[in-house]
């Protein structure tokens, strides 16, 4: 193996550590949609929120400018994490 293989193999671990922690985040945070969508279900509110909506992405936008990161590319993450959890809570609430 050569140095520039082993430095790509060392840079390519670390993506693999980032890659599993998102996915666990990730999974954390389907978990609690999970609740939130039976407990809209069992209220009879509405499965989306536009205003929560707009409050998180000015949120994770101006968090995103601050960490140097694209915040065209964070709204479009969270939008689209976001309306997956939509059809998560639509399909909560017509098996009910
Ligand atoms: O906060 C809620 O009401 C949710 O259902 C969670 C959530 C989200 O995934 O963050 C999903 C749908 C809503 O439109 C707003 C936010």
């Amino acid at each position: 193996m050569t140095t520039a293989d082993a430095q790509l193999a060392a840079f390519r671990r670390s993506i693999d550590n980032i890659d599993a922690a998102l996915i666990h985040i990730l999974a954390e945070r389907f978990r609690i949609t999970q609740a939130v969508g039976e407990y809209k279900a069992e209220h009879d509110l509405p499965p989306a929120d536009p205003a929560r909506e707009e409050r998180q992405i000015t949120r994770l936008r101006a968090l995103a400018t601050e960490s140097g990161l694209d915040p065209e590319f964070s709204e479009k993450f969270l939008r689209f994490v976001i309306d997956e959890v939509i059809h998560h809570h639509e399909r909560i609430r017509d098996a009910d």
